[in-house]
C-alpha cells in the first residue's frame, strides 16, 4: 500500500531542522511526532526511516540532490524515502521525479570516489583511513551505514534464554541466540516489545551484543562491591546487577540526573535490589573517597564520540567534531583516574567506550598504564577466556560492526597489584619495615 504523498512534506519539514545539527536527530523527531498527534504509527515510521537513511547516505544523496530542478531538500527527502520504504511505496511523485529516482537507481555506488563512497565527513574518513587503511575503512563504513538489527538481553534473574525464546514464540517473534553474549537474543523483524508481557515483567532488556559482552568481561562476582562509574541510564549497570546474581552492592554513578532518572524505572521492572544509583558532581566527588580502595570492580564506560554506534544514530558523524575528540580524551583520562582510586588489591579496572578512534582508547590506556605502575593490564584474551566468550582478542577488546555485527566498542581490564598491608598506627613505618627483613 502506497503511503499518503503528505509523508514527502511531513518529511521534508523535519529533516530541515535536523539538517541544522543542534539537536540529536532522534530526539527532533520525537517532538516532531509529538507535535504532529494525527501521524499513524506507519508514517512515523516512514518519515524516521527516511530520515535516518538521508543521514547515513547524506554524502552521495546531497551530490545528486544537488543535479536537477527541483529544490535539493525535496530531492533528498524523496532519495531517503525511496531507500527506506522502496519506490513502489512513495505516493505523490512528479513525472521528472520518478525519472530522477529511476536514474538513481542505475548508478553503480562502486564507481565513486572513496569518501564519497564510505558516506563519512572527511576529518574521519581521513582518521579511519590512518588506522584501519583504506579498504577497512570502507568495509567498515559499509557496516556503520546499515540500520542496527535488534538485540535482547535476557535478565537471568528472571528468566532463562530458552524460556525466552519460548514466550517470544508465542508472540510470535522469531529470536535467535547470539554468538558472543551468553545471555543475548537476536530478534529477525523489529517488532514493538513494549506491551509483551515479558518486557513488562523485566524478563528481557533491549541491549547490543557488544554492551553485552562489555559486561560480562567486567567479571563481576556475587557478592562484590562494584561500581558503575558512568551509568548513564543503565544499560550496563543491569546487566552486572543480575550477573552479581542480585547480591553485593552494585553503585551506580553518573554526573547527569536525567541519564539517572531514566534507569529507576528499568531497575523497578529488573527486579534488582543490590544497584544503588548516585548522582556525582564529577569524577573527584567527595562521595567517591568514601569508598577508595574498596571496590572489586570498576566499569568506566565513559563519554566518548560515540562513533561506534552510528548504525543507530547516523547523525553524530555530522553532528561531532574533531577538535571535540582531543577534549574527550582530557575528560577520558580524568574519569579513569579518579575511578582507579576505588580499586581495592587484586581489583579490576574496566575501561571502555564506543568509539572506534585509538585515540580514546589503546591511548588513553596506555597513558594510564604508564602514570599508575600499580595496575597491570589483563589480555583480553585471558578475560574472554575466564568468561568462556569465544572471540579472538589481544591485549584490549575491540569489537567492530563488519567483523563481529555489533556496534563498535573497546575496552581494556587493568588489575591492582596487592597493597602493602598498611603500618600499625602506634609503630613506626621503619620498624615495620625491619620487622619484615627478619
Ligand atoms: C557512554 S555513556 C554511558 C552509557 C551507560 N553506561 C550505558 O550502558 O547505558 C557515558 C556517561 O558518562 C557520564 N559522565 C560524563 N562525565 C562523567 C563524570 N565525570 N563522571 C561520571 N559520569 C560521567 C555521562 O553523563 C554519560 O551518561
Amino acid at each position: 500500500m502506497r503511503l499518503p504523498p503528505a509523508i514527502l512534506a511531513n518529511t521534508e519539514e523535519v529533516l530541515r531542522e535536523i539538517l541544522r545539527f543542534s539537536a540529536p536527530a532522534d530526539s527532533t523527531l520525537s517532538r516532531y511526532f509529538k507535535d504532529h498527534p494525527r501521524l499513524g504509527s506507519r508514517e512515523r515510521g516512514a518519515v524516521a526511516e527516511g530520515i535516518y537513511a538521508i543521514l547515513r547516505n547524506k554524502s552521495f544523496f546531497t551530490d545528486f540532490a544537488e543535479a536537477g530542478a527541483s529544490p535539493t531538500m525535496r530531492r533528498l527527502t524523496i532519495l531517503g524515502l525511496a531507500e527506506a520504504v522502496g519506490v513502489d511505496s512513495l505516493g505523490g511523485l512528479t513525472e521528472e521525479e520518478t525519472e530522477f529516482l529511476n536514474r538513481i537507481q542505475e548508478i553503480d555506488r562502486n564507481l565513486m570516489p572513496p569518501q564519497m563512497r564510505s558516506n563519512l565527513p572527511k576529518w574521519l574518513f581521513d582518521k579511519f583511513v590512518a588506522q584501519y587503511g583504506e579498504a577497512e575503512t570502507l568495509a567498515l563504513s559499509h557496516a556503520l551505514n546499515q540500520p542496527a538489527p535488534l538485540d535482547l538481553r535476557v535478565n537471568s534473574i528472571k528468566a532463562t534464554r530458552d524460556e525466552v525464546v519460548a514466550g517470544l514464540a508465542e508472540a510470535p517473534i522469531e529470536a535467535m541466540p547470539m554468538p558472543y553474549a551468553p545471555l543475548g537474543l537476536r530478534v529477525l523483524k523489529k517488532p514493538t516489545l513494549q506491551n509483551l508481557p515479558l518486557f513488562k515483567s523485566g524478563a528481557i532488556e533491549v541491549q547490543d551484543e557488544g554492551s553485552q559482552v562489555l559486561s560480562q568481561i567486567v567479571g563481576a562476582k556475587r557478592g562484590e562491591m562494584v561500581v558503575d562509574f558512568c551509568a548513564g541510564a543503565g544499560g550496563k549497570t543491569l546487566a552486572l546487577g543480575a550477573l552479581m546474581r542480585n547480591t553485593g552492592r552494585l553503585y551506580a554513578f553518573d554526573i547527569s540526573e536525567k541519564r539517572l532518572a531514566k534507569l529507576k524505572p528499568r531497575l523497578a521492572r529488573s527486579g534488582l535490589s543490590n544497584v544503588h544509583p548516585v548522582q556525582i558532581a564529577h569524577e573527584r566527588d567527595a562521595k567517591i573517597k568514601r569508598l577508595a580502595g574498596k571496590i572489586d570492580r570498576v566499569l568506566v564506560d565513559a563519554p566518548c564520540s560515540g562513533l561506534g554506534t552510528l548504525r543507530r544514530n547516523p547523525d553524530v558523524k555530522w553532528r561531532q567534531k574533531v577538535e571535540a575528540v582531543a577534549e574527550m580524551q582530557e575528560k577520558q583520562a580524568s574519569i579513569l583516574d579518579g575511578a582507579a582510586r576505588l580499586l581495592k588489591g587484586g581489583g579490576r579496572l574496566v575501561y571502555a567506550t564506543c568509539s572506534l578512534l585509538d585515540e580514546e582508547n589503546d591511548f588513553i590506556v596506555e597513558q594510564f598504564l604508564a602514570a599508575h605502575p600499580e595496575f597491570d593490564l589483563v589480555p583480553m584474551s585471558k578475560v574472554l577466556a575466564e568468561q568462556k566468550i569465544d572471540l579472538e582478542m589481544g591485549d584490549y577488546l575491540k569489537l567492530l560492526p563488519h567483523k563481529h555485527q555489533t556496534d563498535g566498542f573497546f575496552a581494556a581490564v587493568m588489575e591492582r597489584k596487592p597493597m602493602a598491608p598498611k603500618p600499625p598506627k602506634d609503630k613506626p613505618a621503619d620498624e615495620i619495615d625491619a620487622d619484615a627483613d627478619e
